[in-house]
């Protein structure tokens, strides 16, 4: 399985604005945002396009369109924060929602939406969603999107725990994840350390 960790100086420092403690919900959300754009373009550098051809002012040339129309699908809550930047990068991208919440004891996701298309078969289709902890919620994801068809996807994550990785290169699936960093470890609640706390309270407000 491909894990691709976008090394890059803008990335790394809207990864540390994240991590810090004192950073507070409307700058959380901020430094989300412009990461999210920054991994997402990484995510999209193998989307296929199409020849098309353009007439500027002066002649006509060859240009490119996107061959399929892209599905980004954020994982409720703690994904809608990456939201905005996928559809910034793809206006008209597909959008799909997949509500999941994990329990705080058996630390397995909880369902509750699947708005998916029945269809995804031949669609570039992008898993957004920043913590990637135990992988029990990308798994249920991933799973329900390729009962819709949905090959080659994409998991676009922030923060990545090994274990996460590790679980879903152990599932076979034909996935790949792209993120801006592999943590060391999770702890025994099965946060991810260093991590930068629980994604969705702090985009949202704990619940
Ligand atoms: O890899 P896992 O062990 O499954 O953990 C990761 C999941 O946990 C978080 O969501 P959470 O359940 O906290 O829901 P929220 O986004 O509504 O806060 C996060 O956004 C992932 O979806
Ligand atoms: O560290 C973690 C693990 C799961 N979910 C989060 O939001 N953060
Ligand atoms: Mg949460």
């Amino acid at each position: 399985m491909q894990v691709q960790v976008v090394d890059h100086p803008l990335a790394a420092t809207a990864l540390t604005v994240l991590r810090d403690e004192r950073t507070a919900r409307a700058a959380f959300r901020a430094a989300l945002h412009d990461l999210s754009t920054m991994l997402v373009y990484e995510a999209t550098r193998e989307l296929p396009t199409m020849p098309v051809s353009v007439t500027t002012p002066l002649a006509t040339t060859a240009g490119v369109a996107l061959a399929a129309e892209p599905v980004v699908v954020p994982v409720l809550r703690a994904g809608l924060g990456m939201l905005p930047a996928a559809l910034t990068l793809m206006p008209d991208a597909r959008s799909a929602f997949i509500g999941l919440s994990r329990d705080e004891t058996t630390f397995e996701p909880r369902v509750y939406l699947e708005s998916v298309p029945a269809d995804l078969a031949g669609r570039p289709v992008f898993l957004l969603d920043p913590m990637l902890a135990t992988g029990g919620s990308a798994l249920h994801a991933l799973r329900l999107l390729n009962s819709r068809g949905a090959t080659g996807i994409v998991v676009v994550s922030v923060v990545a725990a090994p274990e996460g990785v590790a679980a879903l290169e152990g599932s076979g699936l034909d996935v790949s994840v792209v993120t801006a960093v592999v943590d060391e470890k999770l702890n025994d609640t099965a946060y991810i350390v260093p991590g930068l706390g629980d994604a969705g309270d702090r985009i949202y407000g704990a619940v």
